[in-house]
């Protein structure tokens, strides 16, 4: 194994990212992280030898069309990857399947996939997610897989999902504002979507946002959320999702 797993994630309020660092952890010693919430990040070509881990999260099933989008400029060359599929305890569908073609598509050789779980960023169900049972399995399945790389293994793990893919056309509604905003323009710098205006960080420009949450999180006023029947009507949907414990999956 290298000494330094490669890290591209997607993950606007962090649950990928955790998940990734905890997955790396057990793989390597050290971590470089190349993040696609960054409209500003420059595609890297990787070189062979490299050990790229690719997180992001589950929306409606599917892969945001953002990160599809961004990660389709990068370039794997022969790089070696895992691909995480990171989702809220509902269901990831066709999220991991989507991940491991579009990296197959983009050069990578997709020697590992693993579905793991994170709190749910829009109704909190899985909350905690990933905890210590999580972080000492994340730490196994990165073993597992540093394991599998290092017998110079080919083998392709076979991954759930179906084709074609599930459809998600997203969410018809973006955050709401309330007037505990100071516009002090956090969310606006913030937002990987570039859907808040810099001089009017009270607003949001619904043909841009992408409903990722990020801006509701960060918000040090808690003045953004969503509007509350929406949010009522989908924690009443999945809280039955909440009833049992989801547990990590990894797929060699
Ligand atoms: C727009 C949207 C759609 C989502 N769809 C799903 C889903 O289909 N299944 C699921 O289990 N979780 C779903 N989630 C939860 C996220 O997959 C989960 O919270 C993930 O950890 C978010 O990643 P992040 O914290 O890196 O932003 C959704 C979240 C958002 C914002």
């Amino acid at each position: 194994m290298p000494q330094t797993i490669k890290i591209l994630h997607f993950s606007p309020t962090g649950g990928a990212r955790r998940v990734a660092l905890l997955l790396a952890k057990g793989m390597a010693p050290n971590v470089r992280e190349y993040d696609l919430c960054d409209p500003q990040a420059e595609p890297t070509v990787f070189h062979p030898d490299d050990v790229v881990l690719v997180a992001g999260p589950a929306y409606g099933g599917r892969l945001p069309a953002m990160m599809t989008g961004r990660l389709k400029k990068w370039q794997g060359n022969g790089a070696r990857a895992v691909a995480a599929a990171v989702y809220g305890g509902r269901a990831y569908e066709d999220t991991l399947i989507e991940l491991s073609d579009l990296l197959r598509g983009q050069g990578f050789r997709v020697m590992a996939a693993a579905a793991l779980l994170a709190e749910h960023s829009i109704v909190h169900i899985a909350a905690g997610r990933p905890d210590e049972q999580d972080a000492r399995q994340l730490g196994a399945f990165g073993r597992q897989i540093a394991a599998k790389l290092d017998h110079g293994s080919q083998e392709e793990p076979a991954v759930p999902g179906s084709h074609p893919y599930k459809e998600w056309s997203g969410m018809p509604a973006v955050p709401q504002v309330s007037e505990a905003c100071t516009g002090c323009g956090l969310c606006a710098e913030k937002c990987p979507a570039r859907a808040i205006p810099t001089g009017q960080p009270d607003t949001t420009d619904p043909s841009r946002c992408i409903l990722c949450m990020r801006c509701v999180a960060i918000c040090p006023q808690q003045a953004r959320a969503l509007p509350a029947p929406m949010l009522e009507a989908l924690r009443g949907k999945l809280a039955p999702f909440d009833a049992e414990r989801r547990e990590n999956e990894l797929f060699l």
